[in-house]
């Protein structure tokens, strides 16, 4: 940067002893550093001065070009670099939050932060290497300015800092309103995910205008913004122009009616002023296009520090946890954050057998799937303990407990894809026989087989669409292909037909003795072989025993939701 504001500065200063040499006009100006060099061309020919002027200004040029190449492919490099890094360090900072972070974010935030906010962020780094190209070649121009002819620089330079001063207020908006364009860019991209996740709702049950409305006003709010936008820019820049003629006219009209200055005093007036000018203006422009880049540096560092804040610091080479004896909850106690109501888990005291089958069930909100998240050390009672085979869970044990759980959600989940690298992701030693022993056991086998390209057919959006059955045997062969040691299926069956269900109820029977299976289920007909079936309450264990010895108790929630399902069943 400081070479190649170097050879600017040189180059340009080159056209003063042009212009003498030129015959254009006469010399008058006595300038300290380019006397002796226009003395010293004197000697020569008028036409072998020009030539000697005119090639060391094309080589100082083409120098200067040459080297501001290099120093865009540096900064470029820089910038893409710095981006990276930004990127990766933002990206696995979340992917090491614990979970309670995630129940705290919205995920439209995260995806925001990581897509509009962190380009903000990467274009906000070139613009600070620009400032600080911007600021080394002033400094540079303006010492050598202040060398050949103090006077002009320094009237140049008093109109540069009233400029400044009338400037900064524009800088002031521009930041404000950068942190405007972080939170509407927020509640746009929630917006229209909320609305697209839920169009069939919105089309089915009419919503269509109320949604619009919305919608509406958010893009009405943008176009205000950008307006605000363009209105500094705007603003600046005919205040840049405006006052860059005015000084100029007004310096020239002085110069030349008041102290009768020559041509070449005033050219040298004019390129001085040229050469610095842009600088400034410049210097300006990236400065408000920074200032409104500053809230996204702001809202990223401070999701950073949120995340390590969060961060699970989980061991990386963590082994397996064969479960021996079982799992046990004692007095356990969850309350979740902000949440002022009743406990999610109230004193929960429940052992797990190792290799048996536990069914979970309960009224809507219960806190089954809050259990679930306890046992799997996804978030951490607020009083109580989990041990695994009698040891108590801690931090380093969490990573070799999630080794051993393969996890059955509500919601199927695949990735974009195909089938057999979902597979492969999960378990990547995974042979061809494996493969189809969990679509087996998963009642998946059919389907798959009969689809034209089998394991390699697309899921996903550039896929075939899959029914939500399909998807929960599909994720329910995935998990069962990483042999895990403890299988938790939170109502993993409950889009599946009595017939897969059944199949999947007898492959489940199979694993006893083998496997340890937990188990949340609305409909009771999947549990019926559970070896312990656990009721909750209001996040309290109200009854615990076999199906048969639950159902047979008078007066319990067992026997009332059973009661229940077979009104329904009729
Ligand atoms: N992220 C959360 N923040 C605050 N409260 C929550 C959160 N998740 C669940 N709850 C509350 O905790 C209680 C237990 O919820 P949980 O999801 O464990 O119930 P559940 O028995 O699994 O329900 P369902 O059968 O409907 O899935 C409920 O009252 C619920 O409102």
């Amino acid at each position: 940067m400081v070479m190649v504001s170097l050879f600017a500065g040189v180059g340009t200063f080159l056209l003063i002893p042009l212009i003498s040499l030129s015959g254009l006009t006469e010399a008058t100006v006595k300038l300290s550093l380019l006397t002796p060099l226009t003395e010293a061309l004197r000697e020569h020919p008028p036409a072998a001065s020009l030539g000697i002027v005119l090639s060391a200004y094309t080589v100082v040029m083409l120098g200067q070009f040459a080297l501001q190449r290099t120093v865009t492919i540096r900064n470029v490099r820089l910038m893409n670099r710095f981006g990276e890094d930004v990127r990766l360090e933002t990206y696995r900072g979340i992917m090491n939050a614990e979970w309670p972070f995630f129940l705290r974010k919205k995920k439209t935030d995260l995806t925001n932060a990581l897509s509009a906010e962190l380009a903000r962020v990467i274009h906000g780094t070139f613009l600070v290497l620009q400032v600080a190209a911007s600021s080394v070649f002033m400094f540079i121009q303006i010492g050598l300015a202040f060398w050949l002819a103090p006077g002009v620089t320094g009237f140049v330079l008093a109109c540069g800092t009233i400029l400044a001063v009338f400037s900064s207020r524009y800088i002031k908006k521009a930041k404000a309103l950068g942190g405007q364009s972080s939170s509407l860019a927020q509640a746009y991209l929630s917006e229209i995910t909320d609305q697209l996740n839920g169009m069939k709702e919105i089309k089915s049950n009419n919503l269509i205008a109320s949604r619009w409305d919305g919608y509406q006003k958010l893009v009405k709010k943008m176009t205000t913004e950008s307006m605000g936008y363009i209105q500094i820019k705007s603003g600046s820049d005919f205040l840049y122009k405006a006052a860059s003629t005015l000084f100029i006219s007004a310096f020239l009209y002085v110069s030349a009616t008041m102290f009768h200055a020559k041509l070449d005093q005033l050219l040298i007036v004019v390129i001085i002023f040229a050469r610095l000018w842009p600088i400034f203006t410049g210097l300006q422009a990236s400065l408000q296009q920074l200032a409104s880049a500053l809230p996204a540096f702001v809202s990223v560092t401070e999701l950073q520090e949120e995340c390590r804040r969060a961060s699970e610091r989980l061991d990386a080479n963590a082994g397996k946890i064969a479960l021996t004896y079982g799992v046990e909850c004692r007095d356990v106690s969850f309350r979740y954050a902000g949440d002022n109501g009743a406990r999610a888990l109230e004193e929960v005291n429940l052992f797990i057998p190792a290799n048996g089958m536990t069914a979970v069930v309960g009224r809507s909100g219960a806190g089954k799937s809050t259990l679930i998240d306890v046992l799997m050390g996804l978030i951490r009672p607020q009083r109580g303990q989990v041990l695994i085979d009698g040891r108590q869970l801690d931090q380093a044990d969490i990573q070799a407990l999630r080794n051993s759980i393969s996890y059955v959600p509500q919601d199927p989940y695949l990735f974009s894809g195909t089938m057999r690298e979902n597979f492969m992701l999960a378990q990547p030693n995974a042979t061809e026989a494996d493969l189809w022993e969990a679509l087996e056991f998963a009642s998946a086998a059919p389907f798959v087989r009969k689809l034209p390209e089998g394991l390699d057919t697309q899921i996903g959006d550039r896929g075939i669409r899959l029914s939500g059955g399909e998807r929960q045997r599909l994720v329910l062969a995935r998990a069962i292909l990483r042999k895990p040691s403890i299988l938790i299926m939170d109502e993993a069956t409950s889009a599946l037909d009595s017939e897969n269900e059944t199949n999947i109820q007898s492959a489940l029977e199979a694993l006893k003795g083998t496997m340890t299976v937990i188990v949340i289920a609305h409909r009771f007909s999947t549990i019926r072989s559970a070896d312990q079936v656990v009721v909750l309450d209001e996040g309290r264990i109200v009854q615990c025993g076999s199906f048969v010895q639950l159902a047979e108790e008078t007066g319990g929630l067992f026997q009332v939701l059973l009661g229940n399902q077979r009104k329904l069943a009729m």
